[in-house]
């Protein structure tokens, strides 16, 4: 494992947890029990048998939302490393969500709304310094900064906004995670020119929706490696 860390999301086979976990991956994403229909989308009797499959060091996260209840019940079932916040939640619910995973050793990631309706519901405002501020303050281990949100979460190609992503990086005192249509042939000019370190990766390794592609995996790992090297360790 080394400084720029690689999430590989909307995992559904056993095969690709394996690949993943024997490429190098750090973080495997699964796509559990999401309030909207998805075509990454698993039960909870899903994923738990995958969810066991990922050991040490690679870690584990599954991508939900919802109220604090539900997300809490469910994370305390499933026990993945990370739960990433991915739906409507506000800063109120992420507070109580990360306050009571922490007691069981999960970290929580919260996504950082690009749409400006969906920063005022979730924070009260549409000022992404603000957001920044109260997020750093909480006990969430990360942020994200991502183009797929939940009125665009089963469309294709959603496109990084590396401006946004750069002003979430720079601004963060906490681990900053950018996704949003990576795939091996854009990642390293994404990387170079946003300074991430941390990226999350679905669509762009994938032949069908949860069925990865080993070659275009392996290839996206050979992408970055080069700036691994590079890079100082950040976290
Ligand atoms: O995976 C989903 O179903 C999903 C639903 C709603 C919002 C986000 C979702 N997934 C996240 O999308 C990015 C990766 O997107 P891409 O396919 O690489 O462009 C990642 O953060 C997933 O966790």
């Amino acid at each position: 494992m080394s400084s720029i860390k690689l999430k590989i999301c909307g995992l559904k086979r056993e095969k690709d947890v394996q690949l993943c976990m024997k490429l190098g991956v750090d973080i495997l994403g699964f796509v559990t029990e999401y309030p909207m229909p998805v075509p990454w989308n698993l039960s909870r009797t899903e994923a738990l048998p995958l969810l066991n499959i990922v050991q040490s060091p690679h870690g584990s996260c599954i991508v939900t939302g919802g109220t604090p209840g539900k997300v809490i019940e469910l994370a305390a079932n499933l026990r993945p490393s990370m739960v990433q916040l991915h739906y409507k939640e506000t800063l109120e619910e992420t507070i109580i969500i990360s306050d009571a995973l922490r007691k069981l050793n999960i970290d929580v990631i919260k996504t950082v709304p690009p749409v400006m309706e969906d920063r005022i519901s979730q924070f009260g405002t549409v000022d992404i310094e603000t957001i920044i501020e109260e997020l750093c303050r909480s006990s969430v281990y990360g942020l994200l900064a991502d183009s797929r949100v939940p009125s665009n979460a089963s469309a294709n190609g959603a496109e990084l906004d590396l401006k946004f992503c750069s002003q979430i990086i720079n601004l963060s005192s906490k681990p900053v995670i950018i996704a949003g249509g990576m795939n091996a042939g854009n990642v390293c000019n994404i990387l170079m020119q946003t300074g991430a370190d941390f990226i999350d990766v679905m669509t762009g390794v994938e032949n069908s929706p949860g069925e990865k592609d080993a070659e275009s995996l392996s290839r996206l790992l050979a992408s970055i490696q080069p700036l691994k090297n590079q890079r100082p360790p950040h976290f």
